[in-house]
């Protein structure tokens, strides 16, 4: 999978599907706390909003030993992904080659090098950039508490700004020896920047550990009318205001805090067990004992377990083209995540292969929902001979899964408007061998539904949407979304469905689906469709997905607070019976595909 998609979850979609960037905020978020022990401020360089950033500096060619790799690579890419040139998640997906370029990026921005990063490193700063990167209106809105002034905090330096950070989350997260943070992001500010600035990191954390060791951190109090009780929760829980408020109206504050407490909490990636190659779950099961892996039994899905990561959400693809030796390379390569809650375990005492083949092993897991994936994919129910087509297919974790499933009889014309991604999908299924029922085109529905005659027993329409059953996997998406969205993204769910309704043959189904938790691109985009389109009927997915999944209105969805997994939405349409339809395989076999 390319970098830029390691998580390609709906921003991604949504971006491309929009034609615009959401861009990662670059002014700090509003402010509206007291300020707590001044801290004297002393040759802090003004930054503007919107100038580069440290410019790029001369290199020196000597390694700097006294700076630790892992601050210096976090401060840099956290700055990246400030100023909208990288993701949150992408450190592990290469593995030793990421940590190259992350230390490339620090030559280049700070003009100097550290030693190599090692595993524990690698770790560290997967960490920190995502918790950071989470957390950042909690920790703001302490650093900025601590600030002589707002206007201070304001103007400070992106770089200096990202030191802070970082040490407030160790200190206060990762609850890491406070002096030796202390000591070590001073170093950095002081080397990155100047003497002043590590003078003043090294002020503001000290009032910060005698603050947080007397128990008295200056958070707000959840008082007041609605819209302050809102302000303060979205502080205490890092999320944008906006965020809160929907839900607080929607589900009240108890539910609300209790979503947010999901979306902090590390994600889980699952292993699924492919059992039509003869494995099941007790045999992965003893493989991860063997390497030391703590996981779960899925509650809801036979065939997977989970385990849970610091960040990264992947899903293997366990006894298709990834043998035990690359699940042991893959587990090496994720674990980072899990062995910093995991001391016992010990990376180098492993022993496993590096990767032999990156390249096929990237192929073989997926960033991707997967007991949602799963549950999506029940309700869809592909048997085999059906003929589907897959109208938001890319990367294709859903196409795989229905076209396991078909058991080699059947057909799935799987679409995307985005190229790149529809080729990730292309190779995939070659690598899972599944290319013989998979054809992929590349398309925008809308048009395509409009050009071609032609009808699918099933449909399914994964669309782009907010992604917000998903936030806990995806550190930077609560930010970069905005309430507008909605509007937009409505339009174009509205656009897709109807696109999607003409592809469905007379008796066949047409299934919806998203991976947000949000009633207006849910219930609401099939309430409108269902009165634009009164051919469709509703058809419970009751029998499809466990019966906890089952809304009153016969949908399908999972609800990160109730279910422990990613919120996501699925409903079930059948057509009335008509005439006249193509034949499908018919037609797909003579048809040439973009590639
Ligand atoms: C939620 S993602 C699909 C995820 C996919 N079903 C899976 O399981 O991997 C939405 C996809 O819709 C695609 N898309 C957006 N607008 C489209 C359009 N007008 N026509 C076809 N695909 C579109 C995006 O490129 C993106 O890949």
């Amino acid at each position: 999978m390319e970098g830029a998609s390691v998580s390609p979850l709906c921003s991604h979609f949504l971006s491309s599907a929009l034609s615009k960037t959401p861009c990662p905020q670059k002014a700090h978020p509003p402010f509206s706390g007291p300020f707590h022990g001044s801290i004297p401020i002393a040759r802090i360089s003004t930054y503007f909003p919107g100038s580069p950033g440290p410019r790029k500096k001369n290199t020196d060619n000597t390694v700097n030993t006294e700076i630790s790799p892992h601050r210096a690579v976090s401060a840099v890419r956290l700055l990246r992904i400030d100023q909208g040139g990288a993701f949150a998640d992408l450190l592990n997906e290469k593995g030793r080659n990421s940590a190259k370029n992350e230390m490339g990026y620090v030559e280049r921005t700070l003009g100097f090098r550290t030693r190599d990063l090692d595993d524990r490193d690698i770790r560290l700063v997967t960490e920190i950039v995502g918790g950071t990167v989470r957390w950042r209106r909690y920790l703001d809105h302490l650093i900025m508490s601590l600030c002589k002034e707002e206007g201070m905090f304001r103007s400070m330096e992106p770089l200096l700004l990202q030191v802070l950070r970082i040490g407030f989350y160790e200190i206060i997260k990762l609850e890491m020896p406070p002096y030796a943070v202390v000591d070590e992001n001073v170093k950095l500010a002081k080397r990155a920047l100047r003497p002043g600035a590590g003078n003043l990191v090294n002020g503001i954390l000290r009032k910060l550990l005698s603050l947080k060791d007397t128990d008295s951190l200056p958070l707000p109090k959840v008082v007041g009318d609605d819209r302050s009780q809102a302000r303060a929760l979205a502080i205490i829980h890092s999320h944008p205001v906006w965020m809160v408020r929907r839900w607080i109206n929607l589900w009240g504050v108890e539910e609300s805090v209790k979503l947010m407490n999901w979306n902090n909490s590390n994600p889980y990636f699952g292993l699924r067990v492919n059992t039509a190659k003869g494995y099941t779950r007790i045999d992965l099961a003893n493989q991860l004992k063997s390497l030391k892996v703590p996981f779960e039994l899925s509650t809801y899905l036979k065939d997977f377990v989970r385990l849970q990561t610091g960040m990264q959400p992947a899903r293997v693809e366990f006894g298709t083209s990834t043998k035990w030796s690359s699940l042991r390379a893959l587990v090496r390569s994720w674990w980072p995540c899990l062995a910093t809650r995991l001391p016992e375990v010990a990376m180098g005492s492993l022993g496993l292969p590096r990767l032999q083949q990156p390249r096929l092993a990237r192929r073989s897991w997926q960033p991707c929902l997967v007991g949602c994936l799963r549950l999506v994919v029940s309700v869809v129910d592909p048997q085999p001979g059906d003929t589907i087509i897959d109208c938001c297919a890319a990367p294709g974790g859903k196409t795989l899964f229905m076209a396991s499933r078909l058991r080699g009889q059947g057909m799935i014309l799987a679409i995307d408007i985005n190229k790149g991604r529809l080729r990730i999908l292309k190779e995939t299924s070659r690598l899972h061998n599944v290319h013989d029922v998979v054809t992929t085109t590349n398309a925008d529905l809308r048009l395509y539904a409009e050009m071609h005659n032609i009808q699918f027993d099933k449909v399914l329409l994964d669309v782009p949407c907010s992604g917000l059953g998903v936030l806990s996997k995806r550190a930077d998406l609560r930010w970069n979304r905005r309430f507008e969205d909605f509007e937009q993204l409505k339009n174009l769910q509205d656009e897709l469905l109807n696109a999607a309704s003409m592809l469905v043959k007379p008796g066949g189904v047409l299934v919806y689906s998203t991976c947000s938790i949000d009633h207006h691109e849910n219930e609401g985009r099939v309430a409108a469709f269902l009165l634009r389109h009164p051919e469709f009927a509703v058809n419970s997915v009751d029998g499809y997905v466990p019966p906890e999944f089952v809304s009153e209105e016969g949908y399908y969805f999972s609800n990160p607070v109730k279910h422990c997994i990613d919120g996501s939405f699925a409903t079930r349409m059948a057509r009335s019976m008509e005439t006249n339809c193509l034949q499908v395989k018919e037609w797909l076999y003579g048809m040439p595909t973009n590639y």
